[in-house]
């Protein structure tokens, strides 16, 4: 199955054809931009349609603003309504005996993933629940309060201290994060034998108090993992129409990004990006580890290497390292060595050293050129089927975006 990028480079044989001579300059600077502007120059009535939109770029720190993957949370359950103390009364009518009904119980508040939700900036710092309404005269009971629902993302982990309370990965997965009071009870409920008259009624009881911790960890297909400046952003940049900051100093990326790379057979392989990783990580030197949380669940990795750095190979190594150290096991998912830059010619000279140390299968290609991107888009796709083909093996639904 050819991916779309695929599709719109066989244009770009297309138009190479036709022009007979060399592309503008223009036409092959930027990373991402070389396909849709060859596509823009030969069809220039429909360029509306074929332009990518031009959304206005977000600075790395207004990205972040945008995308909150940590949230504390104070959710109060509503209060119960309170039981009501009243005796019937009806002309002609003595002794009527009590009539004061129940109060309704609080509403609880609720959890649910949902998959149209992608980041906690939409989740507020605390939530009340809706109060139960007090019991009434002639056995009225209260109406309870109404549930409250709180929309997360898929893969968001609910935590109390450092207790895991629930992880809610799959879309529709709920969890009572707070549970309405109970409604107190009306003077009719302690009617008896021995008390034909009770005068007594309860008070509603408080909601559930608590402060939770919301962690999202995002859920992706493929993980982008490399040292800082290795151009993770800018491969990400390249393959699909996300838009993470990009600057040759290093830490440019601060939270994680997803980018959506969509083949024809209308497969979307989600790839996300996150911060540079450096040798002593897990020491908390350079942003730590803790971001990593977010490929965490990826179904497999792209270890994404500076060709032009002294020795490639060696990052590689050190990567797993750092990897190991979060995670048993993670440096062992399936995955494929990007080697980025080749553009550059003192990486190229350093290709078949690589391929040497890390064996054959390395892919090597330039974001900034978008040189050999389609034996990426197409690795990709054999390991995205590889995962779900063995998701439906182990009777898990494999992830969609
Ligand atoms: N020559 C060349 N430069 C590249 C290529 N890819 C990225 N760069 C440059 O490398 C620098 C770092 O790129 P980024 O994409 O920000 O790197 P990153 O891995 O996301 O870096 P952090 O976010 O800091 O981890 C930028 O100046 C890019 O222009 C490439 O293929 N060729
Ligand atoms: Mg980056």
């Amino acid at each position: 199955m050819v991916p779309s990028r695929l599709f719109l480079a066989g244009w770009q044989a297309v138009l190479e054809g036709v022009r007979h001579g060399p592309l503008p300059p223009r036409a092959v600077l930027g990373p991402g931009r070389l396909l849709p502007r060859l596509l823009s120059l030969s069809h220039a009535d429909c360029t509306k349609h074929q332009e990518p939109s031009r959304k206005k770029l977000l600075s790395e720190k207004k990205l972040k603003r945008h995308f909150v993957d940590c949230r504390r949370v104070l959710v109060c359950g509503g209060r119960g309504g309170d039981g009501a103390s009243c005796f019937h009364s009806e002309p002609r009518k003595e002794f009527g005996g009590p009539d004061g009904g129940d109060g309704g119980h609080g509403g609880d508040i609720i959890l649910r993933a949902d998959g149209q939700v992608k980041s906690l900036s939409s989740v507020l710092s605390q939530y009340r629940g809706f109060h139960g309404e007090d019991g009434g005269r002639k056995n009225c009971f209260g109406r309870s309060g109404a549930l409250l629902y709180i929309r997360v993302p898929v893969g968001t982990v609910v935590k109390e201290g450092n207790a895991v309370l629930a992880d809610l990965s799959c879309p529709g997965d709920e969890y009572i994060a707070a549970r309405g009071g109970a409604g107190g009870k009306g003077n009719r409920f302690f009617l008896a034998n021995d008390n034909r008259a009770p005068m007594t009624c309860t008070p509603g009881q408080p909601g559930q108090e608590r402060v939770l911790l919301l962690e999202l960890k995002t859920m992706a297909h493929a993980g982008m993992v490399g040292f800082p400046n290795a151009g993770k952003s800018s491969l990400l940049r390249a393959i699909s129409n996300a838009k993470p900051a990009v600057a040759a100093y290093p830490f440019t990326t601060l939270g994680p990004h997803v980018g959506i790379v969509h083949y024809e057979d209308h497969q979307q392989v989600a790839v996300a990006d996150v911060p540079g990783i450096i040798r002593g990580a897990h020491r908390n030197r350079g942003l730590g580890l803790a971001f990593l949380r977010h490929i965490e669940r990826c179904g497999f990795l792209l270890f994404v290497v500076d060709l032009s750095a002294p020795e490639p190979w060696a990052q590689v190594d050190h990567l797993k390292y750092e990897l190991e150290q979060y995670e048993e096991g993670l440096s062992e998912r399936p995955h494929v060595i990007v080697a980025n830059k080749i553009d550059l010619p003192e990486a190229r000279a350093k290709l078949p050293e690589l391929r040497a140390r890390l064996g054959p299968t390395a892919i090597a290609l330039s974001a900034a050129t978008g040189e050999n991107l389609e034996e990426l888009l197409l690795r990709l796709k054999e390991l995205h089927d590889r995962h779900v083909a063995a998701e439906l093996q182990r009777g898990r639904q494999p992830l969609r975006w």
